[in-house]
C-alpha cells in the first residue's frame, strides 16, 4: 500500500540517504571534522553527489559576516542575506529548509541553547546546495530532492555535533592536564612576577589567545591593577573596580563574555585599549576567588581575563577553561603570599634569636676567634670549641649557627655530661613507643630535632664510652636509628662540640676515643677565659647591666671608680656566667643610681657571705634556710672549681649527673642542659 512521504522517514527509504548516512558515520568514526582537509575533499562533494549536486557547503557566522566554509565548486550568487534570515528563524525554535534563485538552504542545529522554555537546538550555520533550474520545475521531483538535503543536513548536523563533542571531550581532558601540570609548576614558584607571569602565559596558549591578564582587586583603593602589566613597561595597569566587563565580573562574581559583532560595544573599556595602543576584538573574564568566607560567600581577590581568541570568538568552553585556571592560580597566589607571610616573620623570630646571645667582646683574642668562626661558618665543618666554663662557648656556637647558611634551621644544645649513659642515646636519637618500661610515646631524639640547623654538644669530654661510639657512628653515617626501631632516618646536621676538658689528655688516658675527636675537631676556636680579656670585662659588664635594667624596667647606673677597678681587678674564676650573675645581682639587689665596690659582693636573698661561712638572716622556715644553705653551697664549690662541674661534683662527694639532679631540684640554672 502506497504511503505517504510525509509519514515516512526518507531516510529510511531512500538508498542514497542510507548511503550519506554510512559515509557520515565514517567520517564520524575517523573524526572527520570541518577544518579537515578530508572533509572538503572527499565527505562534502559526497554528500553534495547524494543529493545530486556539484555546488555547495557548509556557510557560518563568523564575527557579524557569513563565511562560506567548506564549501565545493563556484561561489557567485551566494545568497548571504536568505542565509541569515534562515538561520535567524532556526533561532526561534523552527528548523527551516529556504529555496531560492536556484539555492536550497538549511539550518544546520548545532548547540545547545537554554531558554525559559527549556534547551533547545540552535542554528549558527546552514547547509547550502545549488540545485538545477531544471530540477526545480518538476515539483515531486524537487520536493523529495529537497527532503533529502533538509536530512542530510541533519545528518551532518549530528554528525558535526559527535564529532565535536568528542573533540570538545578531548580537549578538556588535555586542558585539564595541562592545567593541573602548570597548578604544580606555579606552586614551586616563590616569586610574584615570575607567579603573576607564568599564568598569564599558561591562559594564553591553552585558550589560545593574544593576551591574558590577572587584576589583583585593590578593595581600599577600588581598583583593579594589572598583572602582568600588558605592554606597559616600568608601571603598573590601573583600571577603576566598576568599568567594563572585568568590572561586571567584580560585581556579579559570574564569569562574562564579550565578542566584537555580536555584543554591546558599550560594555568594553575602550580607555584601556586606547593607553595600551591595542585593540580588543573579543573577551573572556572569570572571577579569582581565595575560597569562601564564613558566611560561604566567595572572597575575590580579582579577576582574571583572556584577550582575543585567536581563531574564533570565545565560548563558554573557554570560560570554563579559564575558570579553572583561575582557581588554581588563586590559590598559587595566596600560597605564595602565605609563605611569604611565614618566612618573613621566621626571620623575625631568626633575626631576634640572634641577636638575643650575642657574641659581646673586642678583645683581640675574641676578635680573631670570631674572625675564624665567620670563616668557618658557611662550610659544614664540624666545630670544637675548647675553654672553661662560663667562657661562652655555647654562645660562640650560636654565633656560628646564626652567621651559617642553616641559620633559619633549629639550634639544638644538648649537655652530655647531664645525660647518664642509658639516658644518652634515647635522647640523641630518639626511641620508639614500647622500646623501654618507661617509654610510654614515640621521642623524636636531638639528632633529628636538629635536622636543617646545629647540634650543639656540650661538655662532649664527659660524654661515656659507649655513648661516644654511638655519636661516631650517627657522624659517620649521617642516619640515626631511634632506640627500638630498626628504621634508619637520614639527618642533615651540622655538629659543634665544646668542652673544657683537655681532650688530648683523655685520649691518652683512653678516656675519649680519638677517632671522634679527629671527627669533632675538624676546626677547633679556643675561647680565652675571661681574665685574659682586659677592657671586655666592662664591655660585658656594661651589656648585662643595660640587659637586666630594661628586663625589671630601671634606670641604668653608673659605676664608681672603686667598683670599676674591684670588677677590673677580679680574677673571674666562673668567667663570663660569673660576670653576669654578679652583675644580675647588682640589678635586682641594689637601688642606687652608683654601683660601689661593697655592692659587688652580694651574693643572694637572706644570704650572707662572711669569711667562707653562711649566715641566714631571721625570719625564715627551716626548710627553706636548709634550701638555700645547699644552693649557696654548691654556689660556691662550683666556684671555687672554676666552674668545672666535674670537679665541683667529687668536692661536694657527688656523681657529676647527681650534682646536676640536685641543682635541678633546689632550682638552680644548669647551663646548657
Ligand atoms: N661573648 C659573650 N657575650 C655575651 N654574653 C656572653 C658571652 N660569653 C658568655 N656569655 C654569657 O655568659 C653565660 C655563659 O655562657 P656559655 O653558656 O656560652 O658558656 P659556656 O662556656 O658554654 O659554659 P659551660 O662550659 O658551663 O657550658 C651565658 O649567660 C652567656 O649568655
Amino acid at each position: 500500500m502506497p504511503q505517504s512521504s510525509e509519514s515516512i522517514d526518507p531516510a529510511f527509504i531512500d538508498p542514497a540517504t542510507n548511503e550519506l548516512r554510512l559515509a557520515l558515520e565514517l567520517a564520524a568514526t575517523e573524526q572527520i571534522d570541518l577544518s579537515s582537509p578530508t572533509f572538503a575533499t572527499t565527505v562534502l562533494p559526497n554528500l553534495l553527489h547524494l543529493v545530486g549536486s556539484q555546488v555547495g557547503g557548509l556557510v557560518k557566522q563568523h564575527r557579524g559576516t557569513w563565511a562560506c566554509c567548506p564549501w565545493v565548486g563556484d561561489m557567485t550568487d551566494v545568497p548571504t542575506q536568505l542565509i541569515g534570515d534562515v538561520i535567524d528563524r532556526s533561532h526561534s525554535g523552527t528548523m527551516s529548509t529556504q529555496l531560492s534563485d536556484g539555492w536550497c538552504i538549511t539550518a544546520m542545529p548545532s548547540n545547545v541553547q537554554t531558554s525559559s522554555t527549556g534547551n533547545q537546538l540552535v542554528a549558527s550555520s546552514a547547509l547550502v546546495v545549488r540545485l538545477g533550474e531544471a530540477e526545480l520545475g518538476d515539483s515531486s521531483e524537487s520536493n523529495s530532492r529537497i527532503r533529502r538535503i533538509t536530512c542530510a543536513a541533519e545528518l551532518l548536523a549530528t554528525t558535526l555535533h559527535r564529532i565535536e563533542t568528542h573533540q570538545r571531550q578531548q580537549r578538556r581532558i588535555e586542558q585539564l592536564s595541562a592545567v593541573l601540570a602548570s597548578a604544580a609548576k606555579w606552586q614551586r614558584l616563590d616569586d610574584d612576577e615570575k607567579l603573576l607571569k607564568e599564568i598569564a602565559d599558561t591562559a594564553t596558549q591553552l585558550l589560545r589567545c593574544e593576551r591574558a591578564s590577572i587584576f589583583l582587586w585593590d578593595r581600599r583603593r577600588s581598583k583593579l591593577i594589572g598583572r602582568p602589566a600588558l605592554g606597559i613597561k616600568g608601571s603598573s595597569l590601573e583600571v577603576d573596580d566598576d568599568a567594563g566587563v572585568v568590572g561586571e565580573v567584580l560585581r556579579s562574581g559570574e564569569r562574562k563574555i564579550w565578542n566584537a559583532g555580536s555584543d554591546d560595544e558599550a560594555r568594553v573599556n575602550r580607555k584601556v585599549d586606547a593607553t595600551l595602543d591595542f585593540r580588543t576584538q573579543s573577551l573572556v573574564a572569570v572571577p579569582m576567588s581565595r575560597g569562601q568566607d564564613e558566611n560561604k560567600r566567595d572572597e575575590l581577590i580579582g579577576v582574571f581575563e583572556a584577550i582575543n581568541r585567536v581563531d574564533g570568538d570565545f565560548d563558554e568552553f573557554d570560560a570554563v577553561l579559564l575558570a579553572d585556571l583561575a582557581t588554581h592560580a588563586a590559590v598559587a597566589i595566596e600560597s605564595l603570599r602565605t609563605r611569604r607571610r611565614l618566612v618573613e616573620s621566621r626571620d623575625r623570630l631568626v633575626n631576634d634569636a640572634a641577636s638575643s646571645s650575642p657574641l659581646v667582646g673586642n678583645h683581640e683574642s675574641v676578635e680573631n676567634v670570631r674572625r675564624s668562626a665567620d670563616k668557618v661558618a658557611n662550610t659544614d665543618l664540624s666545630v670544637l670549641i675548647l675553654g672553661k666554663n662560663g667562657t661562652g662557648k655555647e654562645v660562640l656556637a650560636r654565633h656560628v649557627h646564626y652567621e651559617s647558611k642553616r641559620r633559619s634551621g633549629p639550634f639544638v644544645a644538648v649537655n652530655c655530661a647531664a645525660l647518664v649513659e642509658t639516658l644518652l642515646e634515647s635522647e640523641l636519637f630518639g626511641h620508639e613507643k614500647g622500646a623501654f618500661t618507661d617509654a610510654n610515646q614515640t621521642r623524636v631524639g636531638k639528632f633529628e630535632l636538629a635536622s636543617g640547623g646545629t647540634l650543639f654538644l656540650d661538655e662532649v669530654g664527659d660524654m661515656s664510652p659507649g655513648g661516644q661510639a654511638k655519636l661516631l657512628r650517627v657522624l659517620e653515617e649521617k642516619v640515626v636509628v631511634r632506640v627500638g626501631g630498626s628504621q634508619p632516618i637520614p639527618v642533615d646536621v651540622r655538629v659543634i662540640a665544646a668542652t673544657n676538658q683537655p681532650l688530648e689528655e683523655l685520649i691518652r688516658e683512653r678516656r675519649f676515643r680519638e677517632d671522634l675527636y679527629f671527627r669533632l675537631n675538624v676546626v677547633s676556636l679556643t675561647l680565652p677565659p675571661l681574665s685574659q680579656r682586659g677592657d671586655d670585662v666592662m664591655l660585658l659588664a656594661n651589656h648585662f647591666l643595660k640587659q637586666f635594667c630594661y628586663q625589671i624596667g630601671r634606670q641604668v647606673p653608673t659605676w664608681s671608680e672603686a667598683a670599676k677597678s674591684a670588677m677590673r681587678n677580679h680574677p673571674w674564676p666562673g668567667n663570663i656566667r660569673e660576670l653576669r650573675n654578679t652583675i644580675e645581682r647588682i640589678c635586682y639587689l641594689t637601688s642606687d643610681d652608683i654601683i660601689k665596690s661593697d655592692d659587688l659582693s652580694l651574693t643572694g636573698a637572706n644570704i650572707n657571705r662572711d669569711g667562707g661561712i653562711c649566715r641566714i638572716d631571721m625570719p625564715i622556715e627551716l626548710s627553706e634556710s636548709t634550701k638555700l644553705f645547699q644552693v649557696e653551697h654548691i654556689e660556691r664549690a662550683i666556684q671555687s672549681s672554676g666552674g668545672n662541674m666535674t670537679d665541683a661534683a667529687s668536692r661536694l662527694g657527688l656523681h657529676r649527673s647527681n650534682l646536676y639532679r640536685k641543682m635541678r631540684q633546689l632550682g638552680m640554672p644548669t647551663s646548657g642542659e
